[in-house]
């Protein structure tokens, strides 16, 4: 068995990718955020605060006639980005992509921080993570991937993420029809509950590449490229009006400067970010400064590929090999 789904960049600025999931008996349809930064598969619902819920699509556990409450479990989960949400559990049948688990744990969220408030366009995350990242207590549940790994016809999933068009997560099967280039791998580790590799080093620019290990990890679930100050530098070196804005909290340049590309190696293959992809989107509506989409990692204190890396590729997900599979679009 396989499943696909579509998943579309959420604003002019990719800032996350949105993707289609129905709950319940009969089917209630939310817009939720895959996340493979994180390992909990959470939802707004009919027992969030009505005041944090306007404008964001709910699911109600007791109009489905298939949802059993989780007593006792509870659940809780900050984000590097400062975020939190927390609340109860129940199961219920979760299809994504026309794949169906019959019992995944869906947590229900009884408070949400302002950011998720605020982002009206998504009504919770699907955690794609390892198991082990699973915030319920007192017993960690499994996420949705981990629950349909051992149906699939193959336990693993892509990500195919692209620039202001639709694109794809597909469970069960690689398309490699997605990709230009090869798939390379690379040993995944999962033990903190992240998709954690080593890149073996980078370049500007279309140079050759500098070899150095960079440790980080593939999280669908945040927007940036976030690499070592060094890096960063090397990169904004190479653009004229690039410099950092205390207010912005990153490093800004202007819109109408012609960004060099970004390469790092993985697997043995060379995934290239082009440049266009590299600017994020102006500061405002219709300011000529622009926001970089490759910044530093040095407050969070790990390295992540994020959105902007992960749509120069077709990702390969594969928890059977526990690998990482990168292949250039
Ligand atoms: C501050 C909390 C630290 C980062 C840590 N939490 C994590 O690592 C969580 C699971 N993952 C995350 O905070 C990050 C990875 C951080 S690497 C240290 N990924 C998920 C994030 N993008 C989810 C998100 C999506 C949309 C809007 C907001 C947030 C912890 O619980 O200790």
């Amino acid at each position: 068995q396989t499943g696909s789904a579509n998943t579309n960049p959420s604003d002019s600025a990719d800032d996350e990718y949105i993707t289609s999931v129905s709950i319940g008996t009969p089917a209630q349809v939310l817009p939720l955020d895959f996340d493979t930064g994180s390992s909990d598969l959470w939802v707004f619902s009919s027992e969030t605060p009505k005041s944090s819920a306007s404008g964001h699509v709910t699911y109600s556990p007791s109009k489905s006639s298939t949802a059993k409450k989780l007593s006792g479990s509870t659940w809780s989960i900050k984000y590097g980005d400062k975020s939190s949400s927390s609340g109860d559990v129940y199961t219920d049948v979760v299809t994504i992509g026309g794949f169906s688990v019959k019992t995944q744990a869906v947590e229900s969220a009884t408070k949400v921080s302002t950011q998720f408030v605020q982002d009206t366009l998504i009504s919770g995350l699907v955690g794609l993570g390892f198991d082990i990242g699973n915030q319920v207590s007192p017993r960690p549940q499994k996420t949705w991937f981990s629950n349909a790994a051992s149906s699939l016809a193959e336990p693993l999933f892509t990500a195919d993420l692209r620039h202001q068009e639709t694109g794809s997560y597909n469970f069960g099967f690689i398309d490699t029809s997605l990709a230009k280039g090869t798939i390379g791998y690379t040993p995944a580790d999962g033990s903190e509950g992240y998709w954690g590799f080593t890149a073996t080093g980078y370049s500007v620019g279309g140079a050759k590449l500098n070899r150095n290990s960079i440790t980080g990890i593939a999280d669908t679930g945040t927007t940036l490229l976030l690499l070592p100050d060094n890096i960063v530098d090397a990169y904004y070196n190479n653009v004229e009006s690039a410099e950092y804005d205390d207010s912005q909290e990153g490093v800004v340049f202007d819109c109408s400067e012609d960004l060099p590309s970004f390469s790092f190696g993985v697997g043995g293959q060379t995934i290239t970010i082009s440049g266009d992809l590299l600017n994020l989107t102006p500061i405002e509506e219709g300011s000529s400064t622009c926001f970089g989409g490759l910044q530093s990692s040095s407050d969070i204190g790990t390295n992540i590929f994020g959105d902007v890396a992960l749509k120069a590729a077709l990702v390969v997900f594969d928890l059977g090999n526990e690998r990482l599979g990168w292949a250039q679009k």
